[in-house]
C-alpha cells in the first residue's frame, strides 16, 4: 500500500510549556502528525517548506532507506537543503515493523519542534509476540526558550557560550514552565500563561485492568531522561524496532534518538490518578520534571494525583543506566545472530577540544565539518574536490591516552573526510568516552547510525581493552538498535554489516554536539547506488547534474 502525506512546514507562535516562542510546525502541530503504516508500505511525504527564511530537511530515523539512500533526509550527506517556497517529495518503504521517529536534520532545527513518530505495524494476519489491549504513543523532549539560531551563534562564538540546560521537559509536546520565575515579567499576558491550552499537561486515559503498549521515544536536544509512571511497572518489549527479551523496570532510561515499547497494566487502585514523569539524568539539571497524568477511567481527567511525583534517580550515578543498557537483549525466537568475526575494527575516541579558540567535539581528534556538496552526490558523480579525500583515523593512541584527563592537545583538527567501508564487510565500532575539558567530567552521548541497525555487543567502564574485552562480547543474543548510549568514562561496542549502498551519517544525537563536530560519515557500495533523483541536487558542486 501507498500512504501519502502532504505536509506544510511553517513558523508559528506556540506555547508548548506555556512560554510563547516561535516554533516550526507541520500542518499546524508540534510534534507533527504520526505516520502510521504497515510493514512493506510505501510512504510518500510531500513536504512544502513554508518557512520564511530557513531551509529544511527531514530524516526518517530508524528507516534504513534500502534502495533509496537519497531520501534519508540528512542535509549535506544525502541531499541538498529544501529551500523555502519549494516542495520536496520523500518516498521510501518501511520494511520493518516497529516504532521510529522523524525529525529535522538541518543544523540544529530539530530543537524548534520539527519532529514526530512513525509507527509501523505488522502485515494483516501476523501478530506480535506479546499481548496488549491498546497501543499508545508518547514522545519525550526537552525544550529551550531561545531560538536555534541564537544557540548556534553562542556555540560557535569565541568565547564559547554553552546552551545550558533546557527550560522544561515536554511529554508529548507539552510541558510547564514556571512563569513566575521569569526575571523580567512581560506586560503581554499571552507571553507566559499557565492557562494556555497549548500547555495542558499530557493525559493518558486507561481502562482499569487493561494492558497498554506505550511507544516511548525521545528526541531531546541534550537531555538523557528517566521516564516513569507512578506505581506502575514497565515491561520493556521493543527497542528501536527490535523485540526485546522482556524485562521489568520501574523507570526507563531513554536517550535522544531511542524508541522503546513498554507494556503497562492498569492494575493499581482505580479511584485515583497517577503521575507520568520524565527527569533529566547524567547532567546536573536544575529544572523541574516533565509531568503528565495517567487517568483511570472514569476519574475526572483534570484531577491531579494526590501524591507528590515520584523521586528522580540520582543524576550522577551511571551504574543503573549501564545496568539497564546491559539488560537489553534480543527476544528469544527473534534473534539475528551477528557474524562471528569482523573485517575491520574502528575505535572512536570521543573528546571535547578547542579549535582556534572555539569549543568543539572530536572523534579521534578530528572534529567533523560538513562540505557544501552532499557526500552521496559527490561520491556517485566522482566530485573529488567536494571533500577531503584523506580518511580520518581508525583509532587513537590506546597505550598512552588517559581517558580520565582532559585531552592533552587541546587544539583539535577538523576535516570532512569519510570512512569508506568495503561493501558487505562486517565492521566493529568501539565508542570510547573520555574526560571533557572540565575536570572529572565525562558525559553521556547517544550515537545514532543512519541506514543500518547494529548489534550491541557490549558496554564497559573505563578504557576498552583490545585484548580482553572482545572475549566478553555478547554474540548469542545481542539486541539490534540504531541508537546507543556511550556512558560516562565508558565504552560501547557495536557490529554492523556495511550492506546498504550509500553515504551514512553516524553521530551523537545531541543537537549541539553534532553541531560542534561529533560525527563521522561512512560510505559503502557507491557503485551499486541507483540513479540519483534530481530533486536532491542544487547546492555546492551539484548544480547542473
Ligand atoms: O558541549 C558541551 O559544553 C558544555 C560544557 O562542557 C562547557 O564547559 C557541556 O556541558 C557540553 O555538553
Amino acid at each position: 500500500r501507498i500512504r501519502r502525506y502532504k505536509w506544510e512546514v511553517k513558523n508559528e507562535f506556540k506555547s508548548p510549556d506555556c512560554y510563547r516562542k516561535m516554533v516550526i510546525t507541520i500542518n499546524g502541530r508540534t510534534p507533527g502528525p504520526t505516520i502510521r503504516a504497515q510493514q512493506h508500505d510505501t510512504i510518500i511525504v510531500e513536504g512544502t517548506n513554508s518557512l520564511f527564511t530557513e531551509n529544511i530537511a527531514i530524516h526518517w530515523h530508524g528507516i534504513r532507506q534500502i534502495g533509496t539512500p537519497w531520501f534519508d533526509g540528512s542535509e549535506g550527506i544525502t541531499q541538498c537543503p529544501i529551500l523555502p517556497g519549494t516542495t520536496f517529495k520523500y518516498q521510501f518503504v518501511v520494511d520493518r515493523p516497529g516504532t521510529y521517529v522523524y525529525h529535522a536534520h538541518y543544523g540544529m532545527q530539530r530543537d524548534s519542534g520539527l519532529y514526530g513518530s512513525i509507527i509501523v505495524g505488522l502485515p494483516d494476519g501476523e501478530s506480535e509476540p506479546f499481548a496488549y489491549d491498546y497501543d499508545r504513543n508518547i514522545s519525550l523532549n526537552d525544550w529551550y526558550h531561545n531560538s536555534t539560531t541564537e544557540q548556534a551563534v553562542g556555540l560557535s562564538k569565541v568565547p564559547f557560550q554553552w546552551i545550558g540546560e533546557p527550560q522544561s521537559l515536554l511529554i508529548h509536546g507539552r510541558g510547564r514552565f514556571n512563569c513566575s520565575s521569569l526575571s523580567v515579567p512581560s506586560s503581554d499576558p499571552g507571553f507566559c500563561n499557565t492557562t494556555n491550552p497549548d500547555c495542558i499537561p499530557f493525559r493518558l486515559i486507561v481502562v482499569p485492568g487493561k494492558t497498554y503498549r506505550l511507544r516511548v521515544s525521545s528526541l531531546t536536544s541534550l537531555s538523557a531522561l528517566s521516564f516513569q509512571i507512578e506505581g506502575h511497572k514497565l515491561t520493556v518489549v521493543e527497542a528501536d524496532g527490535h523485540y526485546v527479551e522482556p524485562f521489568v523496570v520501574q523507570n526507563l532510561f531513554i536517550y535522544s534518538g531511542e524508541t522503546y515499547s513498554v507494556l503497562v497494566k492498569a492494575d493499581q487502585d482505580p479511584t485515583t490518578n497517577y503521575w507520568i514523569t520524565s527527569n533529566i539524568v547524567s547532567r546536573p539539571a536544575p529544572n523541574s520534571p516533565g509531568q503528565g497524568v495517567l487517568v483511570y477511567y472514569p476519574n475526572h481527567p483534570r484531577r491531579s494525583p494526590p501524591t507528590i511525583p515520584p523521586a528522580a534517580p540520582v543524576w550522577n550515578d551511571s551504574r543503573p543506566r549501564m545496568a539497564q543498557s546491559q539488560a537489553i537483549k534480543a527476544r528469544r525466537g527473534y534473534i539475528h545472530t551477528p557474524p562471528a568475526v569482523s573485517d575491520r575494527v574502528i575505535v572512536f575516541l570521543n573528546t571535547q577540544n578547542e579549535l582556534n579558540g572555539r569549543r568543539r567535539w572530536s572523534v579521534n581528534n578530528v572534529s567533523f565539518t560538513h562540505p557544501l556538496t552532499p557526500y552521496l552526490i559527490a561520491l556517485k558523480h566522482n566530485l573529488t574536490h567536494a571533500f577531503d579525500q584523506n580518511p580520518p583515523p581508525d583509532g587513537y593512541d590506546f597505550l598512552n591516552y588517559d581517558i580520565y584527563e582532559r585531552h592533552p592537545n587541546a587544539n583539535t583538527t577538523s576535516s570532512n573526510g569519510i570512512y569508506r567501508l568495503n561493501f558487505n564487510s562486517t565492521v566493529d565500532v568501539i565508542l570510547q568516552n573520555a574526560n571533557t575539558m572540565n575536570p572529572n567530567n565525562s558525559e553521556t552521548h547517544p550515537w545514532h547510525l543512519h541506514g543500518h541497525d547494529f548489534w550491541v555487543l557490549g558496554y564497559g567502564e573505563g578504557k576498552f581493552d583490545m585484548f580482553n574485552d572482545p572475549n566478553k562480547y555478547n554474540l548469542v543474543n545481542p539486541i539490534m538498535k540504531n541508537t546507543v548510549p556511550v556512558h560516562p568514562f565508558g565504552w560501547t561496542a557495536l557490529r554492523f554489516k556495511a550492506d546498504n549502498p550509500g553515504a551514512w551519517s553516524f553521530h551523537c544525537h545531541i543537537e549541539s554536539h553534532l553541531f560542534m563536530g561529533m560525527g563521522v560519515v561512512f560510505a559503502e557500495g557507491i557503485e551499486k547506488v541507483g540513479k540519483l533523483p534530481s530533486s536532491i541536487m542544487g547546492c555546492g558542486q551539484t548544480q547542473g547534474l
